[in-house]
């Protein structure tokens, strides 16, 4: 099923942006907080190519229904929102970044995109990794994988359950990823037991032919108070 979804559809137009995506509580800091899992500059053909195509999945309330497609969105801050700012010093609230956005420079760093399936429990990240992610010369680092597969399976995670937190993550890197190159991260829901989301996750390359690497992690359901020291 993953690879099958990875070569539905052909392009569509260029930059053409979801016309919906999942509704989130409101935000904290501004009224329009940025997305950062939209096309600029630094996005290759083929990540405007698979943008377009899951983004097509997503655009209608029908296909919504049937195809059960969303983008998710993804902003640089979430510390001031989880905590309610109510434990953090004030220099960490001001400081405190998303890992994974806190790279400026378009194309450097992490570009991706999460599209969710909430009916069917799974998502495909897109992923197109920037120069400042080197590991072995020319391809990407073991831990900067490590880093995408935590978030996109901890973003299904959060979707379906709610805050939580990953307790445990099992790697297996099968080839090696070369740096600027687009690749899908498919995740799964494999069980659940009470706090327990058991998940597992494939890097493949864009057309589905080459596995990357493979995964299984394990989300534990959280109480964010008790995270916070309440
Ligand atoms: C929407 C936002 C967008 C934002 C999108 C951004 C997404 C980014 C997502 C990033 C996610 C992260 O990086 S999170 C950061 C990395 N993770 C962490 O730092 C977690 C550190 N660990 C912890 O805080 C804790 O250990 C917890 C919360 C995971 C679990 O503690 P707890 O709540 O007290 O639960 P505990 O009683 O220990 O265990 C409950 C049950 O789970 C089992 N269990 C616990 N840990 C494990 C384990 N490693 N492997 C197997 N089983 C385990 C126990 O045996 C028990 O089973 P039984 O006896 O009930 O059968």
């Amino acid at each position: 099923m993953w690879r099958a979804a990875s070569r539905l559809g052909a392009a569509v137009g260029p930059g053409r942006q979801p016309t919906r995506a999942l509704a989130m509580s409101p935000w904290p800091f501004s009224a329009t907080p940025r997305d950062y899992s939209v096309p600029n500059e630094s996005w290759s053909r083929e990540m405007r190519r698979l943008f377009d195509h899951y983004s097509c999945l997503c655009d209608t309330e029908e296909q919504q229904q049937s195809a059960g497609w969303c983008k998710f969105p993804s902003y640089n801050r979430s510390l001031k929102h989880a905590a309610g700012g109510k434990y953090l010093s004030k220099m960490v609230q001001a400081k405190a970044r998303l890992f994974t956005r806190n790279i400026e420079e378009p194309g450097a760093g992490f570009e991706y995109a999460v599209f969710l399936n909430k009916q069917e429990k799974t998502s495909v990240t897109i992923f197109q990794p920037g120069h400042l992610l080197e590991g072995p010369p020319g391809h990407l680092h073991g831990g900067a994988i490590a880093t995408i597969i935590d978030s996109s399976t901890g973003t299904l995670a959060g979707a379906l359950l709610g805050p939580s937190m990953t307790a445990n993550l099992n790697i297996n890197y099968r080839s090696p990823i070369p740096l600027g190159n687009v690749v899908l991260i498919h995740c799964k829901v494999d069980q659940t037991e009470g706090r327990k989301t058991f998940m597992s996750c494939q890097i493949t390359s864009s057309d589905g032919d080459k596995l990357h690497t493979e995964a299984t992690g394990l989300f534990l359901s959280i109480n964010l108070g008790r995270l916070f020291g309440a």
